[in-house]
């Protein structure tokens, strides 16, 4: 099966809260809330991948030493094997707009189950209490 490798980044704000956003519409998994992110492209560097993909989604600038590797998801699709490092981000330049998703929402870790994600996201949920506390 094939492997689909995809950079994810749970930005977290100064209350402790997480970045998720809603999948667009005619997409893959439409609707349902992710981390921002996306697939990393042959040859590139997944963390290049997540600088890219953060800019392209939501319009700001990471430095990679802002990147801190936190979890992974591996989950197999219908169709694919996803691989998916997730990595936290504290601290970015500019201001998050809504550019690619239907919406974005800051929610606290331990509120993320009354977002519905793709099954591949679930075991992420924990680590992020347990960074974050709750
Ligand atoms: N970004 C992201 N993708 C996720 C998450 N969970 C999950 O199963 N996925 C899947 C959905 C897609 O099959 C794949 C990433 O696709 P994507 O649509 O974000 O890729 P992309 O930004 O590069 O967009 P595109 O150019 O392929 O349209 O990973 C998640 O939390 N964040
Ligand atoms: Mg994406």
């Amino acid at each position: 099966m094939k492997l689909v490798l995809v950079a994810a980044c749970a930005l977290v704000d100064a209350d402790r809260r997480v970045l998720i956003a809603q999948r667009p519409e005619g997409k893959q998994l439409a609707g349902l809330w992710e981390f921002p992110g996306g697939k990393v492209e042959a040859g590139e560097r997944p963390e290049d991948a997540l600088i890219r993909e953060l800019h392209e989604e939501l319009g700001i600038t990471v430095k990679e030493n802002c990147l801190a590797p936190l979890s992974f998801a591996s989950h197999t699709y219908e169709t694919f094997q996803l691989l998916m490092p997730l990595w936290i981000c504290k601290r970015w330049e500019g201001l998050v707009i809504q550019k690619e998703h239907q919406a974005l929402k800051w929610v606290r870790p331990n509120k993320l189950r009354d977002y519905p994600m793709p099954p591949a996201d679930e075991p992420l949920i924990p680590p992020l209490i347990d960074l974050l506390g709750g």
